[in-house]
């Protein structure tokens, strides 16, 4: 496995080394003051999107809404479609600016989901479609309620999960999309809306 040099080691995050890929997470990443404001601006601001996808010859809408931001040319295929991106927001540029130093990339896109509550919810799946590349590195920024993200190793069975808190950053990158699927599974619990934004380098 290649090595994945962070440019520098933060305190205020875990550094969590799994079977087969590598995880950073740090629950406080932006402070309350800015977390919120993002959110606020971000809920507004942000085209979203239902979108669908077909199963069996019916259109099926996704359990959540969605938008696709970065450089023009990042376009983006996912369940069968091709999205192209809308262009960078000040607040999504200020965003991809602060990630970039501990994720040590320049990201080129990102994907926007808003659960508006605990029904809506993402299904096991791995960011490894091939304009990501080998092992890419995915930032992934937490906004609004707090979620339990949940990953699998596919061949050993492995799991790991994290609360995902408001203003957090979680880091995925080594080979990790290559061996582990992860999902947002529904709850009964949450009823606030929550935003993850997935900064990617599409190549
Ligand atoms: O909402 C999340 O935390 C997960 C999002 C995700 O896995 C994705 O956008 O690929
Ligand atoms: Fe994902």
């Amino acid at each position: 496995m290649e090595p994945q040099i962070p440019l520098f080691s933060d305190p205020a995050c875990q550094y969590i080394s799994l079977k087969d890929g590598d995880l950073v997470y740090c629950p406080q990443f932006f402070p309350l003051p800015e977390a919120n404001h993002y959110l606020h601006t971000l809920l507004t601001s942000i085209d979203w999107q239902q979108e669908s996808m077909v199963m069996y010859g019916k259109p099926v809408l996704f359990p959540r809404l969605m938008a696709w931001y970065g450089d023009a040319g990042s376009s983006y295929s996912f369940s069968g479609k091709t999205y192209h991106p809308s262009q960078w927001t000040k607040e999504l540029l200020q965003i991809k600016e602060a990630i970039a130093p501990l994720s040590g990339v320049d990201f080129n896109s990102v994907l926007l989901n808003r659960y508006r509550n605990g029904k809506d919810s993402m299904g096991w799946h791995a960011d490894d479609e091939p304009e990501l590349g080998r092992n890419p590195v995915i930032a992934s920024v937490n906004l609004g309620a707090t979620r339990r993200f949940m990953l699998r190793h596919v061949k050993e069975g492995d799991k790991f999960e994290l609360e995902l808190q408001h203003g957090s950053l979680l880091i995925m990158k080594g080979a990790l999309q290559h061996h582990w699927q992860h999902q947002l599974p529904k709850t009964t619990k949450v009823s606030a809306e929550r935003i993850n934004l997935t900064f990617r380098v599409i190549q």
